[in-house]
């Protein structure tokens, strides 16, 4: 469902991507790791067309991103958790959505629901909101066009422990349903009880992918991380 084929990233400076391939299929979760500046955000950026890939192709469901019908509600993504207007409700924001993708107002509800916003949180002006509410209501909006694709950029970031076991519980049932989940993170022990698959990126190359026991083999997803990320843990130069 999802594919990177030989993609690289060169800045003016900087090689944020060097010959990046892996591909995510449906009814999986594959976490997307790697230090600070691995490159991480430049790869989802460009899946999403928000960037353009220098070299290779990122597609969703066989097409870029922009050439999809409807992508909007093919592919629902979660950047940065400041995205929204911080004057509005978050209600509004995801009215605002709904609106743009054509969908009925219910849909918000059912969204709200589903990311655990009470009535009265949702009613709340975003500016207000801690860490952990922007997120859910980043999840909130990605999925409101009944995606069958997630493209999620470090969603777990500022969740307290409930948090966390809830979007544990989300992703895992949106996967166990049949949607393709990619999320980059730096929480190796939440990737570790949520993903079926793993990729780890150093300096814009592919360190390692497989399924998490094929990476792993015995140690855990931090011990594995270390190992392969030595050497490749600052931003490329
Ligand atoms: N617009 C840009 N112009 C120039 N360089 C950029 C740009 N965006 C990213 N980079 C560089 O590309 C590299 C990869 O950055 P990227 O944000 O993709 O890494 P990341 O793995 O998401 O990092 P983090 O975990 O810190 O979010 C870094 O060296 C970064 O400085």
């Amino acid at each position: 469902m999802i594919e990177f084929n030989h993609v690289s990233k060169v800045y003016k400076e900087v090689k944020a991507l060097d010959d990046v391939s892996f591909t995510v299929g449906a009814g999986s979760v594959t976490a997307f790791l790697g230090p600070n500046g691995a490159g991480k955000s430049t790869a989802l950026r460009i899946l999403v067309g928000l960037s353009r890939a220098t070299s290779g192709s990122a597609t969703v469901f066989g097409r870029a991103y922009a050439e999809l019908d409807g992508p909007a509600h093919r592919v629902g993504t979660m950047f940065a958790p400041n995205a929204y207007h911080p004057g509005r409700t978050g209600r509004e924001s995801l009215t605002l959505g709904a609106m743009t993708l054509g969908l009925p107002r219910r849909r918000v509800d059912e969204v709200l629901d589903l990311v655990g916003l009470t009535h009265r949180e949702s009613r709340r002006v975003v500016k207000g909101y801690s860490l952990g509410m922007r997120q859910r209501l980043g999840v909130a909006h990605a999925l409101l066009g009944r995606p069958g694709v997630l493209v999620l950029d470090e969603p777990g970031n500022g969740l307290d422990p409930q948090g966390m076991r809830w979007m544990r519980g989300l992703l895992r049932g949106l996967a166990d349903s049949g949607c393709a989940v990619l999320l980059s993170s730096h929480l190796l022990h939440e990737a570790e009880e949520v993903a079926d698959r793993v990729v780890v990126v150093g300096r814009g190359r592919v360190l390692a992918q497989g399924t998490m026991d094929e990476l792993n083999r015995g140690r855990t997803l931090e011990q594995t991380f270390f190992d392969l990320t030595a050497g490749a843990d600052r931003s490329v130069a």
